[in-house]
């Protein structure tokens, strides 16, 4: 369906994040610099042996003076690599906490742009080991590798081609021997990775575990399920630690491998350097530089194989993040059109609408739901548990798509509107357990508005019935809620949540079971407030208490995720349906008076 020429584009969003690459790629050429000199420094080595040489042969002459010549020279290098090393470790610490940050930034955004359904399938702390755990592996991962692993690197390559040039004989064995290692070490990577891997999502299980548990401790304490759950706990962690174990003993077998090889090969090139010593083909000197250019690539060799383990882990942990990182929600959080505000009518309509959950497809929860909410009449839905009340909510909330049929504001399919402006001026939201943030009440209600100015808020709270509560307290609008306002009751949380959602004026407002968890005294003046709030706009509410709803301009009866009856209180209770059923059923649930 076309959008109506008095639509209006949303304003396009996205900040961007500083770019590292600048000092990436000055620590690169520090860090290159200073592989370099350590290629260079075997080589004057030599060729200061070669004076000491002389002089022990000649036993005489200016030792001095033409010692100082290669001695002052490895002396400059020495220093040299010494600045340069420190000036790489400076810029690359720098680098890496930058990178941490912008990964840091960009997986929380793209987290924050996902659909609904990727929180229903994926668990909250596996998302939060992602955003510290798994970056700060690949940070020190992106250290190493410039740090250790490229000079590791350039000196193997630079000391290889000194050696080529000090003895070619030496240096074809050495290469004889070379790619056979390079390839079995390839294989046990791969290996490696894969078990590298399967740990990490396990630590990230056992942290899920974690974060669940601590998250809801009261149940847990009111269940006294501690045992339980620390059992549960031990398991992930326990499983977590065996598949780690079984990744460091790959690591310690490749590591030992390496080793034993490495050294092999400096055995034998002292072996064979020995004979062409002796058949004059290389001098003392050329045999130094040899020797210390293949400890260089030896030590650099087993830099790279302690790197190993590191850079694999740090592999799976980018692995994993950016696989978050470059997700693309089906619902993009913003874009799309707006409709003007003097022609915003608030006028709903679900044509034809099924629906199923995409964490189960195969069950359907919505069947051919056909609802209008014509625009300032509050319309109830109420039905059996599971009927799927709630679910009408989240797809006009946008949460989910439908999986056929169109929802539409004011004759504009949902589709074609601007999400943010959908959730953020045109719905408020207020659902039966309302979750606040830990921060000030004044902070709370803004939530609803961010530009709010201190008066709205007030405003918002007078009509919530919030603020005679509120100033009651010592610290008035700057008291703190607690994590998830904890330290409040039911129905202050609830009065401070239909603040925050009034406070953006919303032309359609869903109150979903708004009331029942209430007492009776709080529901009074919640429901007086909400009553309060539902004038002049569009209203959904889902309601378990029917007894709420019978004011309604319209009640909805869904069962089994179809339109089952609708009307008002009195013509439903004459038709004598369903609706007459459950409210005979909840009056003999309802206690005795005594
Ligand atoms: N996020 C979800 N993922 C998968 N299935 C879900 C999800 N939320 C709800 N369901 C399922 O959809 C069906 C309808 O749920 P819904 O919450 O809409 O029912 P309801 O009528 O509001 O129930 P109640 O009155 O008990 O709150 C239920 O069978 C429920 O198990």
């Amino acid at each position: 369906m076309g959008t109506p020429g008095g639509l209006v584009p949303a304003p396009g969003s996205g900040a961007a994040c500083p770019s590292p690459l600048s000092p990436v790629s000055s620590a690169l050429q520090l860090a290159l610099g200073a592989a370099l000199l350590n290629v260079r420094i075997p080589l004057l080595l030599g060729e200061l042996v070669d004076v000491v040489a002389r002089q022990a042969m000649r036993r005489a002459g200016d030792y001095l003076r033409e010692a100082r010549r290669p001695a002052m020279r490895l002396l400059s290098l020495y220093s040299l690599q010494g600045l340069l090393t420190f000036g790489y470790i400076v810029l690359l610490s720098r680098v890496g906490e930058q990178v941490a940050g912008s990964m840091r930034t960009a997986l929380f955004s793209s987290l924050l742009r996902q659909d609904v359904a990727f929180f229903d399938a994926t668990r909250t702390g596996q998302l939060v080991t992602r955003l510290t755990a798994d970056v700060q592996e690949f940070k020190s991962s992106f250290k190493l590798v410039v740090s250790q692993g490229l000079r590791s690197a350039t000196q193997i390559v630079g000391c290889f081609a000194s050696l080529y040039l000090l003895s070619p004989k030496l240096t074809g064995l050495l290469l004889v021997v070379m790619p056979s290692l390079v390839g079995a070490g390839a294989l046990v990577g791969s290996f490696l990775r894969g078990l590298s891997r399967q740990a990490q999502e396990q630590v990230a299980k056992a942290t899920g575990v974690a974060d669940e548990v601590l998250g809801n401790v009261r149940t847990v304490r009111a269940f006294a399920m501690e045992d339980r759950q620390l059992e549960v706990y031990c398991t992930e962690v326990q499983r977590s630690g065996q598949l780690n174990e079984r990744l460091g003993v790959g690591i310690a077998v490749f590591q030992g491998l390496s080793n034993v090889v490495l050294n092999c090969i400096v055995l034998g090139t002292i072996f064979a350097g020995g004979a062409l010593l002796a058949g004059e083909e290389l001098s003392a000197g050329d045999l130094m530089s040899f020797l210390v250019a293949s400890q260089t690539v030896q030590r650099s060799m087993a830099n790279i194989s302690v790197l190993f383990g590191q850079v694999v882990r740090g592999l799976s942990a980018g692995a994993r993040v950016f696989e978050f990182m470059t997700l693309e929600p089906a619902v993009p959080l913003c874009g799309g059109a707006r409709i003007p505000s003097h022609a915003l009518r608030g006028c709903i309509c679900f044509q034809g609408v099924s629906f199923s959950y995409p964490t189960r497809p195969g069950y359907q929860v919505l069947r051919d739901l056909s609802l209008t909410l014509p625009p300032g009449k509050t319309v109830a839905i109420v039905g059996p548990s599971g009927g799927g009340k709630s679910t009408v909510a989240a797809l006009l909330e946008r949460f989910y798509e439908p999986t056929q049929g169109t929802v539409t504001l004011d004759g504009c399919e949902l589709g074609s509107l601007d999400p943010s402006w959908l959730r953020g001026q045109v719905i408020g939201f207020i659902s039966q357990e309302p979750v606040l943030f830990g921060t000030t009440v004044m902070e709370n209600i803004r939530f609803g508005k961010p530009g709010a100015s201190d008066a709205e808020v007030y405003a918002a709270a007078r009509r919530a019935n919030a603020d005679g509560f509120i100033r009651s307290f010592p610290e008035g609008y700057d008291t703190i809620v607690g994590e998830r306002g904890v330290t409040l009751s039911g129905g202050q949380k609830q009065r401070i949540a239909i603040a925050r959602a009034l406070v953006k004026d919303p032309v359609v407002l869903i109150l979903d079971e708004a009331t029942s968890a209430l007492d009776a005294e709080s529901e009074r003046v919640v429901q007086e407030a909400l009553d309060r709030a539902a004038a002049g706009r569009t209203v959904l509410v889902i309601a378990h208490r029917l007894s709420t709803v019978q004011g309604a301009d319209l009640i909805v009866v869904l069962d089994g995720g179809r339109v089952a009856e609708t009307g008002t209180h009195a013509e439903l209770l004459r038709r004598g349906g369903l609706y007459a059923e459950l409210i005979r059923r909840q009056a003999q649930e309802q206690p005795e008076p005594r």
